[in-house]
């Protein structure tokens, strides 16, 4: 469905700067994948995303979407693929029905089709009670899903979201990824979309894209990257300062690199806790070192991005590693219908 090589993208900024949104990424995902693009503020997740719907010409590389160029054959990406971008796709004059069938329109159905279409993924998004309602006047969730169905109405064999939940509550975030799994359950759509909720990616998307400063740099099952490059995790408190010295030293030469200190506290990494937590406390006895408390965790996809780059993605997120100008051209609207 998606095939990227060497995709690149760089922005000239005032000054005659340059910022290279996008380092060369290469991506193949298979029909029927849901895929989670994860990255800090500022990674090239959204540039990647326009270049991939055909939004963006790429400064070089070459793309694959939907079985054809995003460059040379942009009209036919676009007419197989849904893109729901982070600002709302629909306008405010017109009722949420009226607003679906002009969609439909604008994607070559007849008034007739484009009506039916428009019923259908009402319901499928449970909107039909909203159907007469303005947008202007939907909650939240009620206008992700509003877009989702906006994105659909053509059915698209492949839909890109970027942050589909950002900014709403938790049951409306609950919500749209009900009818994200069901759309994938049901039509056995693909899914790529971008999310800052690493416990969403963690539990919903069945493959994990990891992207920093324009490079992909992890890429595969939540569970694979966690157990390969986090491990769990062991923390301990001590008694005194000298038995944190001692912990620290013992769980550095059990591990091979030095643990986490603050104040009375260890934190150290391994691969199963489950055996490495006993075999610690007899180290840590035999030294004659006292444990007050222990206990252990499984890694998240934080620690993950953690291991890979020594930041943690919700540091990354408020301290942008790149300084660029203004975001001129940049534009989340909806690609135009062929
Ligand atoms: N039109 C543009 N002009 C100049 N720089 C741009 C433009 N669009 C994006 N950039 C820069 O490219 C880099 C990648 O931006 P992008 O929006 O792809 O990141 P992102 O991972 O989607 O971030 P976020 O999570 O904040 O949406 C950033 O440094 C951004 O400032």
């Amino acid at each position: 469905m998606i095939h990227a090589r060497g995709l690149t993208r760089s922005f000239k900024i005032k000054g005659g700067a340059a910022v290279d949104a996008v380092r060369g990424i290469d991506i193949d995902v298979e029909a029927g994948q849901l895929v989670a693009f994860l990255g800090p503020n500022g990674a090239g997740k959204s540039t990647s995303l326009r270049m991939l719907t055909s939004l963006l010409p790429p400064t070089s590389g070459t793309a694959t979407v939907a079985g054809h160029d995003i460059v040379k054959n942009p009209g036919a990406v676009r007419a197989r693929i849904g893109y729901i971008g982070q600002k709302n796709g629909a306008g405010e004059n017109f009722r949420v029905r009226d607003e679906l069938v002009t969609q439909g329109r604008c994607y070559g159905l007849t008034r007739a089709e484009a009506r039916v279409r428009a019923d259908e993924v009402l319901a499928q998004l449970d909107l039909e009670a909203l159907a007469a309602r303005k947008p202007g006047t939907l909650s939240g969730g009620q206008r992700r899903r509003l877009d989702i169905a906006l994105g659909l109405v053509h059915r698209p064999g492949l839909l890109f979201l970027d942050e589909p939940s950002t900014g709403l509550d938790p049951q409306s975030r609950a919500n749209i990824w009900e009818h994200i799994l069901r759309l994938r359950a049901d039509h056995g759509t693909t899914l790529f979309l971008t999310t800052h909720y690493l416990e969403e990616a963690d539990s919903m998307a069945e493959r994990v894209i990891i992207i920093d400063h324009g490079r992909i740099i992890a890429d595969g099952t939540a569970a694979q990257l966690k157990s390969d490059l986090a491990g769990d995790r062991i923390t301990i408190t001590l008694a005194t300062e000298s038995d944190t010295a001692r912990a620290a030293a013992i769980a550095e030469r059990m591990t091979g690199s030095a643990p986490s200190l603050t104040g009375d506290v260890v934190q150290l990494r391994v691969a199963h806790a489950g055996t490495a937590l006993p075999e610690y406390l007899r180290a840590l006895e035999s030294a004659g070192t006292k444990a007050i408390a222990a206990e252990t965790s499984r890694p998240t996809l934080d620690d993950v991005f953690l291991a890979l780059t020594g930041r943690t993605l919700r540091e990354s997120e408020t301290t942008p590693a790149d300084l660029t100008g203004p975001a001129e051209g940049r534009s989340t609207a909806a690609p135009a219908p062929v």
